[in-house]
């Protein structure tokens, strides 16, 4: 069928470089008009004051992660979509660094009405190069996301060398023979590789996963899942499945639940005692914090303040001015392991201006 609108399902890890291709996608003049189904990972959305102001109609799905609790949320808004046709030209689907690419690909494959009208066009894996050596011993759903993907950006160019390029190269290349690597620099790739790729090949998942058209196998019944989901993040890793991805094996005593999410707001900040906190928490508790992101309130400035961080790099800028219609308040998520919630919390509220 021609006219199924394609959707292409951005993965990767916590903080590898999602939101930054997709406000690229989105701020570039292509002519093209999107729909975005954003789902993140914390229980306070963030990652939709992240994304570039533009037209584009975004869809947030906050209640828990895509590949599980949400997924028959996901199956609605694309049903949604789907009745006002010829409103867009295309899907983009930005999963939680903590997403299964594979529930979520499905779907495009389980609903009749929305295989009808809706095809997958491509997997695309962001790898962060800074962090994927690390990531691969602690953190298997960054492999599998990269093993299902069908085209592999590997971004953060700029935090390594050539030499360790190669490297990361030649790993995502043994993970994955199939998909097209491109290396990118804040995901400044042409949007052509990855945008209609016609890439998503059923025959070649079928092959590496007979069980890919089960929904069962990856139907993760909600009293299993959600807790992690929820509240103390998951790791979909050892859903039993290995390269071959089989899926049959999910047992839900296998869910990792040592990644945590910590939400914390609070009014406005002393940007004094802000600035030399975030410091030293990354400093200290970098290697356990997979991911930080913030809306920030200064006392006496006119500007939203964003801060986020990977581990021990940490930045942040002024976003635009404060609406009016807005509360002037600040909200930080961070997601890692091990994380102290007392400390953090405590600290972060010594911060709050006099
Ligand atoms: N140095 C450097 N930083 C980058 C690059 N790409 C993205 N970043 C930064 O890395 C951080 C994470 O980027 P995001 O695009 O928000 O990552 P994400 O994958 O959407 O994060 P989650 O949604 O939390 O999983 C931000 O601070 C970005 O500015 C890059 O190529 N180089």
């Amino acid at each position: 069928m021609t006219d199924q609108i394609p959707v292409t399902v951005l993965t990767g890890y916590l903080g590898s470089g999602k939101t930054t291709l997709l406000n690229r996608i989105l701020s570039e003049d292509h002519g093209k008009k999107f729909a975005v189904i954003v789902n993140e990972f914390g229980e306070i959305g963030i990652d939709n004051d992240l994304i570039v102001e533009s037209d584009e109609e975004i869809y947030e799905m906050n209640n828990g992660c895509v590949c599980c609790t949400v997924r028959g949320d996901l199956v609605r808004v694309v049903q949604g979509l789907m009745k006002r046709k010829g409103r867009f030209d295309a899907i983009l689907v930005e999963t939680t660094g903590l997403a299964d690419p594979a529930p979520v690909a499905q779907t495009f494959f389980m609903d009749e009405d929305v295989r009808a009208k809706a095809k997958l066009d491509a997997v695309v894996a962001m790898v962060d190069a800074k962090h994927f050596a690390q990531r691969l011993k602690d953190a298997p759903e960054a492999e599998d996301q990269v093993a299902f993907a069908d085209v592999v950006l590997i971004n953060k160019t700029d935090l390594v060398d050539e030499a360790e390029l190669v490297k990361i190269e030649a790993t995502v290349r043994t993970i994955n023979p199939h998909a097209v690597i491109h290396r990118s620099e804040r995901a400044g790739v042409s949007l052509d590789k990855v945008l209609d790729r016609g890439a998503f090949d059923l025959e070649r998942i079928l092959e590496n996963d007979p069980h890919f058209l089960h929904a069962d196998d990856h139907d993760h019944p909600e009293h299993e899942c959600s807790p992690a989901c929820d509240h103390h993040g998951h790791d979909h890793s050892h859903h039993g499945h290995d390269h071959a991805h089989d899926h049959s094996k999910l047992d839900a005593n296998t869910h990792d639940t040592t990644v945590k999410s910590i939400s914390l707001r609070a009014g406005e900040m002393d940007h004094t005692k802000f600035f030399p906190w975030i410091n030293k928490l990354t400093q200290i508790d970098g290697p356990d914090i997979l991911r930080l992101k913030g809306i920030v309130a200064f006392k006496e400035d006119e500007e939203r303040f964003v801060i986020q961080g990977v581990h021990m790099i940490v930045e942040g800028d002024h976003q635009r001015p404060w609406r009016d219609d807005e509360k002037r308040e600040t909200r930080m998520v961070f997601i890692g392991r091990n994380l102290d919630e007392e400390k953090i919390e405590r600290t972060f509220n010594a911060c709050v201006a006099a």
